[in-house]
């Protein structure tokens, strides 16, 4: 990737709070232009601390950051103005209305955006002369929105951008993102919804306890987890008659089978039910997907917790 195309470049990135916990211990990303590129990961597990790096509002205490080819907090000057940041809190006076709060901000913004089309673009337009305190909690997201939006970034950072909307309005909020990013944007967001990154992501990265533990496009991440084949057998039905080849873990007569070749693994069991005159009931078989794969780091996690060791990577990669 030439430096023209590498928009956001984190390498070895460290971050510890006073008191000594270090909440990012050296993690390595980088997002192109145009790119969407979502950070996910278990409560606590970095995704702000490191946004907050990549936005230079602080000083990172190991490794290098790289936003539009400088230092986001050295050189503060020379990006603040190519970047839009959408923070979890946006801290707006409340007794503002909308349309007082977009003037207000487009004082301290370089070259902004007119109010009124920044309005639109979020779909707030009949909102502006509600005061802010007004306001639900999804449309105060969307405020915050096009706020990020109102100096026409290069670069945005989007932290969790559809808590709190609606169905409709989340949809209509990966369609905005979508138009972004097509016209050159890069967008760097973090969510807690799988679905969200699933959808609108070109690639993401799942972080816990300060690291990266997987990462790709999401075809990659859900095709390093296996796929499940769920039935039940009939009574009388011994799950120890079920072909070798198949891993099954069986819980009385329900079975759970993973497998990383779904057709060959779901051919050989229906060949063998066949065969064996047996009907399995329920019968389910899926391909992994991002919120699998999310739990599986999760759990894995909990396990590797439990048994205080540090393979997480290991079991995580397996
Ligand atoms: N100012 C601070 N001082 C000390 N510890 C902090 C501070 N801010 C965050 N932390 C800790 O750093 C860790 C990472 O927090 P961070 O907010 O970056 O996680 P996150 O992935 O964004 O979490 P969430 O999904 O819950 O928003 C947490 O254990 C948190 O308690």
């Amino acid at each position: 990737m030439t430096t023209d195309e590498c928009v956001i470049a984190a390498d070895g990135v460290r971050r510890r709070y006073a008191g000594g916990f270090e909440a990012v211990t050296g993690i390595s990303f980088s997002v192109a232009r145009g790119e969407i590129f979502a950070l996910l990961g278990t409560n606590g597990a970095g995704k702000t601390s490191t946004v907050e790096l990549l936005e230079g509002l602080a000083r990172p205490d190991g490794g290098t950051v790289r936003v539009l080819g400088h230092d986001p907090y050295r050189e503060r000057a020379a990006v603040r103005p190519r970047i839009g940041v959408m923070l979890q809190e946006g801290g707006f006076p409340s007794d503002l209305t909308v349309a007082e709060t977009l003037r207000m901000w487009s004082g301290c913004t370089s070259a902004p955006r007119p109010t009124g089309e920044a309005l639109e673009l979020v779909g707030l337009s009949d909102r502006a002369r509600v005061r802010v305190k007004q306001l639900s909690g999804g449309e105060k997201r969307r405020l915050d929105l096009a706020l990020a939006l109102l100096g026409g970034p290069d670069v945005l950072f989007l932290d969790e951008p559809t808590t709190g909307l609606d169905a409709e309005g989340r949809q209509d909020t990966w369609e905005l993102v979508r138009t972004l990013r097509d016209g050159g944007t890069t967008v760097l967001l973090t969510t807690h919804y799988l679905e969200e990154a699933e959808s609108l992501a070109d690639r993401l990265a799942i972080m816990h306890r300060g690291r990266i533990v997987l990462a790709g496009t999401p075809a990659e991440v859900t095709a390093s987890r296996p796929a499940r084949i769920r039935f039940e057998l009939p009574g009388g039905v011994d799950a120890r008659r079920l072909p070798l080849g198949l891993r099954a873990a069986a819980d009385g007569r329900r079975i759970e089978i993973r497998t990383h070749r779904l057709q060959e693994s779901l051919g050989e069991l229906l060949r063998w039910a066949k065969e064996s005159d047996v009907e399995l009931l329920r019968l389910d078989a899926r391909s992994a997907s991002l919120e699998e794969a999310f739990l599986d780091i999760a759990r894995t996690a909990q396990d590797t917790t439990a048994r205080e060791t540090s393979g997480l990577e290991a079991a995580v990669a397996a």
